[in-house]
C-alpha cells in the first residue's frame, strides 16, 4: 500500500521579506511542530550568517503532520528555498522535488521583481500554486490589489488568492486546506526501478556528504547499491530517513516521499544538486532532467594580510568546500599580494557570505581583490580559452574576439523613477527587452552584461529609487564585447591583482576614478608615488600621492645658499634611495577602487 495520497510536497516562495519565514515558522507552530526547545524566531534559517542578513541560504526541509477536521491524517513535507537569486539553480531543484508551492506576496508591496520570476520557475516545473497575500495586519496592507496585480502579472486568479498574516495567524488554517485540496499527491511506482532528485546536501563530519532527496520513482533502503547518475559513481546505502525537523532515521523511502540519505560519500563534488539517484542494478532509463553541475561565475583572489596565515587560509577553504559544491578555489600568486588563492563563487551574496565566514570563523584577516565575471577569448591562433582573471588576460594584439556573459534582468518599479533607472541601465550598456506598466508600477526587463552590475548596481538602484525598485535576473549565455585591460602601476610598478577589464567606452572614465581613489586611501610616503592606470602600456590617467615633505631647510634661518643646496641635494637622494628600496603599501580599499566606480 502506497501512503502517498496523503502526502503533500510544497515550498514556499517568495521576493526577500515578504514573510516567508514567519509564515512558515507559523504553519510548524499550528502543526505542532515547534517544540518549546526550538521555539527561535524562524527555524528555518539555520546558519548564524541567515539570522543575521534575515535571508535563507540552506534549504532544510520539515516534515509536518496534519489532521482534517474529519480526521484524515496528512504527511506534509516543507521543502525551503535559498531566497537569493545567487542560488535560483538550487531553488528551480528544490521546487522539481515538489508538486506544489505557496506563492506569498506581502499585502502593502504587491508583486515584485522575485515574486514574478519565482511564480515562473514554479509554473516551469508544473506545480500547483496556492497563491497567499501576506502580511494583511499592516495597516498599509491592499489584500485586493495584491491579488489584483498577480492576477495581471502572473495570471493566477485574484479570487483564488488566500488573505493571511504569519504574524497572527489570521489565514493559517485556510492555507492548510488548501495545501490539501489544490496541491495534488505526489505519483510515481515504489515497484519501479529507483529514481531520486537530489534538490540538497551537506556534508557531515561522521555520515559524510548526507543527500536530501525526492524519491519519484522506486523505494530507497540502507544497504541498497545506488548509482549516482551524472557523477557515475556508486555507493552502499548507510541509513535513510525523514525531516522533524532535524534528521530522523527510517526504514525506506518510497516513491513520493521525500528524506536524507547518508551512503558514505565523502566528496560534495560526487553528490551534486540536481543529480539523479538509481540503483546499481536495475537503473531507470533517464535521469531527472535539467541538471547542471554547479558552476561559479563570479571570481575574486583571496589573499592572507598576513603572509603566515597561508595555510590557515587553505585548511579553512578546504572546510567551507566540504560543504560547498558550488564554491572552487585554486592557489595562485600576485607579485603585489604574494600566495593566496583564486576563488569561485556562484554570485556576489555567496563571495561576500564566503569571505565573511573566512574571517569571522577561522579568524582570518584577507585582502579580496575586485569580483569578476568569466570571459571568453579567441585568440589570433583560433585557440578559445576562459579567463576570469584579469591578470593572465592576453594582449590586444593576440585576441580576435572577447565575448562576456550576459543577465537577463527584470526590475519592477513605481513609475516616477523608471527614467532615472533607465539611464542607469543605459550606463551599464543595458539594451530594453520589454516594459510592462501595471497600475503605477512598471516591469523593465532588460539585457545587460553580468560584469556591469557586479559591483554596485543594485545599490545604485535602491538609492535611485529611495528603496523601491526590486530586481531579479538569469543568465543568458555570451556575446561580443569590446572589452579592454586596464593596468595599474603604483610607483611604476604594475601592480597584477589590481588589473580590471573594463568595456572600451569606459576605460578613459574607470581609469581615472581608480587612479584618484587609490591617490586617495595609499599612505603617504617620504617621497610622491605615482599611480598610473594604462592600457597595453599607454597611460590613460595618472595621479600623485604627495610626499611628506621633510622641511630640511627650516634649520637654515636665512643663511648660506650653498648649505641650503647641499641640503636640497641630500634630501633628494634620501628619496631617491627610498624610491629604490621602499615599498609602497596599498591598503585593501585600494584593490577595491575600481568598485567604487560610479561616485
Ligand atoms: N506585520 C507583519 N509583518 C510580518 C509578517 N510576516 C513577516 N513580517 C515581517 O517582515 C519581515 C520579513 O519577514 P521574514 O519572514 O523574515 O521574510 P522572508 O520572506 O522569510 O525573508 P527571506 O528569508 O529573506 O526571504 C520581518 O521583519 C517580519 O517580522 C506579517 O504577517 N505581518
Amino acid at each position: 500500500m502506497s501512503l502517498s495520497p496523503l502526502v503533500r510536497n510544497f515550498s514556499i516562495i517568495a521576493h526577500v521579506d515578504h514573510g516567508k519565514s514567519t509564515l512558515a515558522d507559523r504553519i510548524l507552530e499550528q502543526l505542532g511542530a515547534m517544540g518549546e526547545r526550538d521555539k527561535r524566531d524562524q527555524t528555518l534559517d539555520t546558519l548564524e550568517l541567515e539570522r543575521e542578513r534575515g535571508i535563507t541560504i540552506k534549504s532544510t526541509p520539515i516534515r509536518l503532520e496534519y489532521v482534517r477536521e474529519n480526521g484524515e491524517r496528512y504527511v506534509f513535507n516543507l521543502i525551503d528555498t535559498p531566497g537569493h537569486v545567487d542560488f535560483n539553480y538550487e531553488v528551480s531543484r528544490s521546487l522539481a522535488a515538489c508538486e506544489g508551492v505557496l506563492l506569498l506576496v506581502d499585502a502593502s508591496q504587491g508583486v515584485e521583481a522575485q515574486t514574478i520570476v519565482n511564480a515562473y520557475l514554479a509554473i516551469d516545473n508544473n506545480l500547483e500554486i496556492v497563491p497567499v497575500v501576506n502580511k494583511i495586519d499592516l495597516p498599509a496592507a491592499d489584500p485586493e490589489g495584491a491579488a489584483q496585480e498577480l492576477e495581471e502579472v502572473i495570471g493566477i486568479p485574484a479570487e483564488d488568492a488566500v488573505f493571511a498574516s504569519g504574524k497572527t495567524g489570521v489565514g493559517v488554517p485556510e492555507i492548510l486546506e488548501a495545501i490539501v485540496e489544490k496541491i495534488p499527491a505526489p505519483s510515481g511506482d515504489p515497484a519501479a526501478p529507483l529514481k531520486a532528485l537530489i534538490f540538497d546536501s551537506f556534508y557531515d563530519a561522521y555520515q559524510g556528504v548526507i543527500l536530501f532527496v525526492r524519491v519519484l520513482e522506486g523505494t530507497l533502503s540502507p544497504k541498497d547499491q545506488i548509482l549516482l547518475m551524472n557523477a557515475g559513481k556508486t555507493f552502499e546505502v548507510d541509513k535513510v530517513g525523514t525531516f522533524s525537523p532535524g534528521l530522523v532515521v527510517g526504514d525506506t523511502l518510497a516513491a513520493g516521499a521525500v528524506g536524507w540519505v547518508a551512503a558514505g560519500i565523502k566528496d560534495i563534488q560526487d553528490a551534486q544538486v540536481g543529480d539523479t539517484l538509481t540503483g546499481k542494478e536495475r537503473r531507470t532509463e533517464e535521469p531527472f532532467p535539467g541538471f547542471k553541475p554547479a558552476q561559479p561565475v563570479v571570481f575574486s583572489g583571496l589573499y592572507p594580510t598576513d603572509t603566515e596565515d597561508y595555510r590557515k587560509l587553505r585548511e579553512a577553504l578546504e572546510k567551507l568546500k566540504l560543504n560547498d559544491a558550488a564554491f572552487s578555489f585554486e592557489p595562485e600568486t600576485s607579485e603585489a599580494l604574494g600566495f593566496g588563492f583564486r576563488c569561485g563563487f556562484l554570485g556576489l551574496l555567496h563571495a561576500e557570505i564566503i569571505q565573511e565566514r573566512l574571517e569571522r570563523e577561522y579568524d582570518l584577516d584577507l585582502i579580496a581583490t575586485a569580483p569578476a565575471v568569466v570571459y571568453r577569448v579567441t585568440l589570433t591562433n583560433g585557440e578559445v580559452f576562459e579567463t576570469q582573471n584579469p591578470a593572465e588576460f592576453p594582449t590586444r594584439d593576440r585576441i580576435t574576439l572577447i565575448e562576456e556573459p550576459y543577465i537577463k534582468l527584470s526590475i519592477m518599479l513605481p513609475e516616477d523613477y523608471v527614467g532615472p533607472v533607465m539611464q542607469l541601465l543605459q550606463e551599464r550598456r543595458g539594451s530594453m527587452v520589454t516594459m510592462n506598466y501595471l497600475g503605477k508600477r512598471v516591469e523593465l526587463v532588460y539585457e545587460v552584461p553580468f560584469g556591469e552590475i557586479l559591483y554596485d548596481f543594485h545599490d545604485r538602484l535602491k538609492s535611485i529609487s529611495r528603496g523601491y525598485a526590486s530586481m531579479d535576473y538569469e543568465q543568458i549565455g555570451y556575446r561580443e564585447g569590446d572589452l579592454r585591460k586596464v593596468d595599474i602601476l603604483v610607483n611604476n610598478e604594475v601592480i597584477d591583482a589590481l588589473a580590471v577589464i573594463v568595456h572600451d567606452s569606459k576605460t578613459y572614465s574607470l581609469g581615472r576614478k581608480i587612479v584618484d581613489k587609490m591617490a586617495d586611501v595609499i599612505p603617504r610616503q617620504m617621497f610622491p608615488v605615482p599611480v598610473q592606470a594604462t592600457i597595453g602600456g599607454k597611460i590613460i590617467a595618472r595621479a600623485t600621492v604627495k610626499a611628506y615633505r621633510k622641511d630640511v631647510l627650516a634649520k637654515c634661518y636665512g643663511g648660506d645658499i650653498s648649505r641650503k643646496k647641499k641640503l636640497l641635494e641630500k634630501q633628494k637622494k634620501g628619496r631617491a634611495r627610498m624610491k629604490q628600496f621602499g615599498t609602497v603599501e596599498v591598503p585593501q580599499e585600494a584593490f577595491l577602487a575600481v568598485l567604487s566606480n560610479e561616485d
